[in-house]
């Protein structure tokens, strides 16, 4: 088999418990491969690790254990070699879209030229053409989460890393992105991760959904999404039916395993501050 693009290989995290000695596992034993040009979605219950493991592909922290290759290389501290699109827009208000896409590309000591003629081949990509002069604040919210895939696509990373990218959008708007996204994918041929907690969100766009388990956060299982994306409203097929109904049964005995494991947490520490 070739070298993945992304490799996640044995990673645990651990945090130390303040004013312990113990140590929190956040992230246990997680494994995936992302081959060339894959999207892979990930989900799971709130707290399960996934802005942890997030985190440690965009190399912001370290794992405990265990490493992460991209093209073989292990990953040691952030690169422009993996774009991140985070929930909250994150643009630079006083750049206009155009100015905020070029950003990058000025740290990468791109003649001006050549960044402005990118900056115009992203924006008509992700369906800004015309827009280049608004300021953020002149954009709806569907807009500006263009301009950052926009922004991130523009570096040409290895691997685009979406942390709840649409979560803050309305449905609508949130639709049309998802399909802008698969688009920009088959356009692009880039490599995805994707986190979201959205179970529709993650059948409709992955090639596989990875599901992980809460506290400590585990893969619990990797769901191959073969369907037919070709029909005309996939949502409504029997086979998204199906894999919608499978992940959420997976997940659902995870949100629930995570809400008793909360309530026996809070009573621990009830019980600790009353003795
Ligand atoms: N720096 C830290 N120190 C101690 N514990 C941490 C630290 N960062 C995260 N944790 C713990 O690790 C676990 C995973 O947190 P994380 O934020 O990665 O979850 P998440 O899946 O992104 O949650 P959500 O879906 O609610 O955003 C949580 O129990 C959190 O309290």
């Amino acid at each position: 088999m070739s070298t993945p693009k992304l490799r996640i290989e044995h990673v645990t995290k651990r945090f130390p418990v303040r004013g312990t000695k113990d140590t929190f596992t956040a992230l246990d034993d997680i494994g995936i491969d992302l081959a060339d040009g894959e999207f892979l979605v990930l989900v799971g219950p709130s707290g399960c690790g996934k802005s942890t493991l997030l985190d440690l592909l965009g190399g912001l922290s370290e794992p405990t254990s265990g490493r992460i290759l991209l093209d073989g290389r292990p990953v040691c501290g952030p690169g422009l070699d993996r774009g991140i699109v985070f929930q909250q827009y994150a643009l630079l208000p006083w750049r206009t879209a155009r100015a905020n896409i070029e950003f990058g590309l000025e740290a990468k000591g791109i003649p001006k030229r050549e960044r402005r003629a990118l900056a115009e081949h992203y924006l008509e990509l992700v369906g800004l053409h015309g827009f280049g002069d608004r300021y953020p604040h002149e954009l709806s919210g569907g807009m500006k989460q263009r301009v950052a895939i926009a922004r991130s696509l523009a570096f040409d990373p290895e691997v685009l890393l979406m942390d709840e990218p649409f979560a803050a959008l309305d449905a609508q708007t949130r639709e049309s992105l998802q399909d802008e996204l698969l688009r920009i994918w088959r356009e692009t041929g880039k490599t995805i991760l994707f986190i979201t907690h959205g179970i529709d969100e993650a059948v409709y766009l992955g090639q596989r959904v990875a599901i992980l388990t809460s506290r400590p956060g585990r893969i619990k299982t990797i769901v191959d999404v073969d369907i037919d994306r070709t029909v005309d409203d996939v949502r409504s097929s029997e086979a998204f039916r199906v894999l919608r109904h499978d992940i959420w049964s997976l997940l659902h005995s995870e949100v629930a395993r995570a809400h008793d494991l909360e309530l026996a947490t809070a009573t621990e520490e009830v019980q600790h501050v009353q003795h």
